[in-house]
C-alpha cells in the first residue's frame, strides 16, 4: 500500500503536485491520467524518491521512502528508457536485471519466453544492442523488465505510448494477467482513455498536480472521462 500525505512539490513558485491525501491499496490497478504537465511523472518520481518533495510524507508499506531504501526490494518501476542500459542486448539487460534480483539467468529466459507474442520475435536472442531498437521496442524490454523478480508494486509511466496497437492490447492482457496471477499493485499513467479504462479498477484524475476525481472504474467510467477531457 501506498500512501501520501500532505504531499507538495515546487519548482520556485511553481506548485506542480499539491495532493493532500492519496492511498493505493494492495491489489488495484490504478490509472493516473492527466493533461500534459498536469504532473502524473512527477508523482511517480516523488513515489520513487527519485525528487525531492517541498512538503509531505510518502510511505510505500509503512516505509517512508525517502528515510529508508526497503521498499526498493518489492517495488520496481519503468518510467523512460534512462531506466535501460543502452550497450547491452536486451537478454543481457533481462539478466541483469534478474540478477539484481537473485534470479538465474536460466529462470529469467523462462519468464521472458512467457512474453514472445508480445516481443513479436524481434527481442530474444538478437545481438542487437538497446540503443539500436525503436522506441517502442525499448519500452517493451524496459516494461518487461520491471515485472521481473515477482514485485508487490510496480509503476508504469505511459507504457502504452510508442507501441502498435497489437502491442497495446497485448500489454493490457499482460497487466492484468500479472496482477491476477501476482495480486500486485499496478500504477499506470496513461494518455489512452480506452486502455486505462479497460485494465485499470481505479482512475485518478490529476489537473494541475491535483486530484480531481477518484473513481472506481464502471460502465460509466469511459463516458465520464471523455466528459472531462473533451472541454
Ligand atoms: N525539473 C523541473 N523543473 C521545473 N519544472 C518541472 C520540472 N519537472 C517537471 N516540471 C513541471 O512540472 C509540471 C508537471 O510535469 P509532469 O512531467 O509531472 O507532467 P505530466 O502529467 O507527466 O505531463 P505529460 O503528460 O506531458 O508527460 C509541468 O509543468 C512541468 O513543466
Amino acid at each position: 500500500m501506498i500512501t501520501l500525505k500532505n504531499v507538495v512539490k515546487k519548482y520556485n513558485d511553481n506548485t506542480v503536485l499539491n495532493i493532500d491525501q492519496l492511498t493505493f491499496s494492495q491489489g488495484e490497478i490504478t490509472g493516473i491520467v492527466g493533461n500534459n504537465g498536469a504532473g502524473k511523472t512527477t508523482l511517480f518520481s516523488a513515489i520513487l524518491d527519485l525528487i525531492q518533495l517541498s512538503v509531505g510524507q510518502i510511505e510505500n508499506n509503512q516505509i517512508s521512502v525517502s528515510q529508508s531504501e526497503d521498499w526498493k526490494k518489492f517495488t520496481s518501476s519503468y518510467l523512460d528508457e534512462k531506466f535501460l542500459i543502452d550497450y547491452l542486448t536486451p537478454d543481457e539487460y533481462f539478466n541483469l536485471v534478474g540478477s539484481l534480483k537473485g534470479y538465474s539467468s536460466k529462470e529469467v529466459q523462462e519468464f521472458i519466453k512467457g512474453f514472445s507474442d508480445f516481443f513479436n520475435g524481434e527481442l530474444e536472442n538478437k545481438r542487437k544492442y538497446i540503443r539500436s531498437l525503436s522506441k517502442g521496442n525499448q519500452q517493451k524490454i524496459g516494461v518487461i523488465a520491471a515485472l521481473i523478480g515477482n514485485p508487490q508494486i510496480i509503476l508504469l509511466d505511459e507504457p502504452f505510448s510508442n507501441l502498435d496497437p497489437t502491442s497495446q492490447y497485448r500489454l493490457r492482457q499482460i497487466i492484468k494477467d500479472f496482477q491476477q496471477k501476482n495480486n500486485c499493485t499496478f500504477l499506470i499513467s496513461s494518455h489512452d482513455l480506452n486502455h486505462v479504462a479497460e485494465a485499470c479498477s481505479r482512475i485518478v484524475i490529476l489537473e494541475k498536480g491535483k486530484v480531481v476525481d477518484d473513481v472506481k472504474t464502471s460502465e460509466e467510467t469511459m463516458m465520464r472521462l471523455e466528459n472531462y477531457f473533451a472541454i
